[in-house]
């Protein structure tokens, strides 16, 4: 099968990450689209990140009534900070039979230099980027490359530290989550 892996924090998964997952799964020829969970990302702090468990069950909340959205917890073994090409050469071990790729914000593109064995991850796999506001360029050896495609879609002004923030003020940010995903979080006070 050809699976796209999505990785993220997704502290909490909210709408973009939703939209932009099934956008893929219904405009590629993508079989399934895998959320996978990151303990910790290299370039974050642990503050204000909820438990791996935690952080699973939204994607799992998010994700339980589409077909091809699949959670994945393949990360939570594995040694932190989760670098992406160890994740990816475990996956090619346990899975031969699958073909990955990668799907990311434009954010995480303009830091893809900084990521340990770039070249390598950009060797074996392709990589789709979503379009989103922010700082920083492109690397000018990321604008033509063979194996990073630029997905043509509505830009989604949304993240989750602003959700994060909204919540700690008070703020309704229901529309923002997947709505058993805001079921969830409420339940839980999470954020708060
Ligand atoms: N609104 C968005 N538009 C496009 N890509 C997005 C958007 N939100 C998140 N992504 C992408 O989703 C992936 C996982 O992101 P992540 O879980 O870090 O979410 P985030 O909203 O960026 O979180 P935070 O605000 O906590 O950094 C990354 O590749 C990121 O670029
Ligand atoms: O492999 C790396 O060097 C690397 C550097 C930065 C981020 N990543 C991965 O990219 C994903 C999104 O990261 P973030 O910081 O935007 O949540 C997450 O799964 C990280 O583990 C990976």
């Amino acid at each position: 099968m050809k699976i796209g892996l999505y990785f993220g924090t997704f502290n909490p998964i909210h709408v973009g990450h939703l939209t932009i997952a099934n956008h893929m799964a219904e405009h590629s020829d993508l079989d399934q689209v895998w959320f996978v969970v990151t303990p910790l990302s290299p370039f974050k702090k642990k503050s204000s990140l909820l438990d791996n468990h935690q952080r699973l069950e939204m994607v799992y909340r998010a994700t339980k009534d589409y077909n091809k959205l699949r959670p994945s917890d393949i990360e939570f073994g594995l040694k932190e900070p989760n670098y992406t090409i160890d994740t990816l050469t475990y996956l090619l071990e346990k899975f031969p039979e699958h073909e990955f790729s990668l799907l990311m914000g434009e954010d995480n593109l303009k830091s893809f230099h900084k990521w340990k064995n770039y070249e390598l991850i950009l060797e074996h796999h392709d990589i789709f980027v979503y379009p989103r506001i922010s700082s920083g360029t492109i690397e000018h050896r990321f604008k033509d490359h063979p194996k990073i495609h630029k997905i043509d879609s509505p830009i989604m002004e949304l993240s989750s530290t602003f959700i994060r923030s909204e919540i700690k003020a008070g703020k309704n940010i229901r529309p923002m989550l997947p709505e058993h995903v805001w079921e969830y979080v409420d339940e839980m006070n999470f954020y708060r």
